[in-house]
């Protein structure tokens, strides 16, 4: 099971996201949000991440030229949209990064993911810590796909057991706090992803 820990901000939840095996970890850099770290302090945080894990920069309805500078500053590798970006902005991140587009279950329908980014399927408010409505996934995609939206320690394994995702995406879940994580909470996490 693939696990990626969204939105950390300070070493104590790069290392404790890392040291328990994450597969994946998430900077946000969209405007407005608790968890908006700047460039130059994601970079930071970086340093401390080995090459195992893929690093992630998230966006919501930026430029795409923002987009691909911010990512550029902190050095991630993987670009997340998501504010229903238009299937350019996906191919000019895809020039120089890994991409995945979020997209709220609501949204989702199999037809309407052409691109060769990687899914993640979300509640409707990105890192608002509400999960969402099954019945707006009656039937899970058909590709690869990350689980996002009110996961949390315990309640994370009977979502992947429900839903079968490749993998899931967590924020608020292990957090103490909007915006504050709590390394013991990822810990937590990571360890019921993988009984
Ligand atoms: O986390 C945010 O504040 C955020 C703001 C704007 C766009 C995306 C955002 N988060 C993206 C994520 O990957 C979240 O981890 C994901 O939506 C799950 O959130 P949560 O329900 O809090 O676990």
């Amino acid at each position: 099971m693939f696990v990626k820990v969204c939105g950390l901000r300070t070493p104590e939840a790069v290392d404790a996201a890392v040291e328990a095996g994450a597969d994946a970890v998430g900077f946000v850099f969209a405007p407005g949000s608790v968890r908006l770290i700047d460039p130059a302090s994601a970079s930071v945080l970086l340093a401390r991440v080995p090459e195992r894990v893929e690093t992630v920069g998230v966006f919501r309805g930026q430029p795409i030229d923002e987009v691909v500078r911010l990512a550029r500053a902190s050095g991630v590798g993987t670009i997340q949209l998501h504010g229903d970006e238009p299937d350019d902005h996906f191919a000019r991140a895809a020039a120089g990064f890994r991409t995945i587009r979020a997209i709220s279950a609501a949204r989702f329908t199999e037809s309407g993911h052409a691109g060769q980014e990687r899914l993640l399927i979300d509640a409707t408010v990105p890192g608002s810590g509400a999960t969402f409505d099954p019945a707006d996934l009656p039937v899970p995609p058909s590709v690869d796909w990350l689980l996002a939206g009110g996961l949390r320690p315990d309640n994370v394994a009977a979502l992947i057991d429900a839903f079968e995702p490749s993998g899931v995406d967590v924020s608020s879940g292990v957090e103490s706090a909007p915006g504050v994580k709590d390394p013991a909470l990822i810990r937590a996490f990571i360890a019921a992803t993988r009984p």
